[in-house]
C-alpha cells in the first residue's frame, strides 16, 4: 500500500497515499480536479507511487510468490489484487521495484510480472505505475515502451548503480532518454540512495527538471533526509507535482513536510493501520497518528534501515507478528 496525494500541499484527503506494492489513493476521485495531469498522456490519474512486487515479497514470505521451481507463480496476482483492495484499502500499486524485486528479475520475467498486475488489476485498482529502471539504458527503455504499450499509468526509474552517474546532468539525461522512450506516461524518479550509492540530492536533480523531461510527474522519495525531502516540496510549489514519501516508519513526519502520499513495502500489510493515520492526520489528531506510527517504528527501523533496507526481511519478519 502507498499513500500518495495528489495536490500539493492540500488536506489529506487530497492526497494520494501510495505503498509499496500498493497504491492506494485516498478520497480523490480518478480524473478528480485535484489530481495531478499526466503531461502529453490520455486521460487524467492520481499520482502513483510505484508498487512493489508483491510476487518477490511472497517469494521471500514462503506465501507462494515463486513456486519451487525458481519461476514466479504469476497466479497468485489476480488473488492479491483483491486481499490489498479489500482487507487493506489499497488501490494503486509500484510494481517491480525494491519490494518487489525488479531488479533481480530477468526483464522478460518484469514484463510478465507488469502484464498480469495491469490484467488483474484492471477494474479494480486506480494506478499501477511501473518501475522500470535498470543499468542498461537500452533495457530500460525497452521496459518503458512495454509499459506504455500495456496500458500502465505511469513509469518509474532508480538511478543507475554500478557505473554511476557522477553529478546531477549525467543523472538527468540517463532519465530523459528513459522517459523520452514512453513519452505519453508520467514519469516518476525513484530516489533510494542508500541502495543505489548516487547521493546526488533530490532537490538539487528537481532544480529545472521539466525542461528536460516534461512528462515528470513526481518523486518516490527513499531516503531518511527530511531536509532534502522538505525542500523538494517546497521548492516546487507551483509543479503539481507528486511528492511519494517511502520511508515507512517515517510517514508522519513527511506528511508535516508536505508529502502527496506514500509508496512503502508495509502497506502490503499495514494499509488499514496506515489509512487509520492519514484519517487522523487529515483531522489534526496528531496524537493519534502518532500512535499508528511508532507500531511501524518499534518492529521494522532495527531490521530494515539498521540493516540498510533489508527489506524482505524486515517486511516479513514483521508480518509474521502482526
Ligand atoms: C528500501 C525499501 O524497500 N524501502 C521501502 C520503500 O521504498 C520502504 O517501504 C521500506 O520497505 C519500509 O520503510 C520498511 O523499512
Ligand atoms: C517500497 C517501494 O517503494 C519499493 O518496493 O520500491
Amino acid at each position: 500500500m502507498f499513500i500518495q496525494a495528489p495536490a500539493f500541499g492540500g488536506p489529506l484527503k487530497n492526497r494520494e497515499l501510495h505503498l509499496c506494492l500498493t497504491l492506494w489513493e485516498r478520497g480523490v476521485a480518478r480524473g478528480g480536479a485535484t489530481a495531478p495531469r499526466p503531461r502529453g498522456g490520455a486521460g487524467t490519474w492520481c499520482a502513483a507511487p510505484a508498487i512493489k512486487s508483491a510476487v518477490g515479497s511472497a517469494a521471500r514470505s514462503g506465501g507462494g510468490g515463486r513456486a519451487a521451481s525458481g519461476e514466479i507463480n504469476f497466479s497468485v496476482i489476480g488473488r492479491y489484487v483483491d486481499y490489498l483492495v479489500e482487507e487493506q484499502g489499497v488501490k494503486n500499486i509500484f510494481v517491480n521495484g525494491t519490494t518487489g524485486e525488479g531488479l533481480s528479475l530477468s526483464i522478460s520475467e518484469r514484463c510478465r510480472v507488469a502484464e498480469e498486475w495491469v490484467t488483474e488489476g484492471r477494474n479494480k485498482l486506480d494506478q499501477i505505475v511501473i518501475h522500470v529502471g535498470a543499468l542498461s539504458l537500452k533495457e530500460s527503455q525497452e521496459l518503458a515502451q512495454h509499459a506504455a504499450k500495456i496500458g500502465a499509468d505511469g513509469i518509474a526509474v532508480i538511478a543507475p548503480f554500478f557505473l554511476k552517474p557522477w553529478n546531477k546532468d549525467v543523472l538527468i539525461n540517463f532519465l530523459k532518454e528513459v522517459a523520452a522512450a514512453a513519452p505519453a506516461l508520467p514519469f516518476y524518479y525513484y530516489h533510494i540512495p542508500a541502495l543505489t550509492g548516487v547521493k546526488i540530492r533530490a532537490e538539487e536533480l528537481l532544480d529545472g527538471i521539466q525542461d528536460k523531461i516534461p512528462t515528470f510527474q513526481g518523486l518516490k522519495f527513499s531516503d531518511t533526509d527530511l531536509l532534502d525531502f522538505g525542500q523538494c516540496v517546497d521548492q516546487n510549489r507551483q509543479q503539481q507535482f507528486a511528492f511519494l514519501f517511502g520511508v515507512d516508519e517515517q510517514l508522519l513526519s513527511a506528511l508535516v513536510m508536505g508529502a502527496t502520499g506514500a509508496v512503502g513495502s508495509t502497506y502490503n500489510y499495514l494499509g488499514k493501520k496506515t489509512n487509520q493515520m492519514l484519517e487522523a492526520f487529515e483531522r489534526k489528531d496528531f496524537s493519534s497518528a502518532l500512535n499508528h506510527q511508532p507500531t511501524q517504528i518499534n518492529h521494522l527501523t532495527q531490521n530494515s534501515i539498521g540493516k540498510q533496507f533489508s527489506l524482505p526481511h524486515s517486511v516479513f519478519s514483521y508480518r509474521k507478528q502482526v
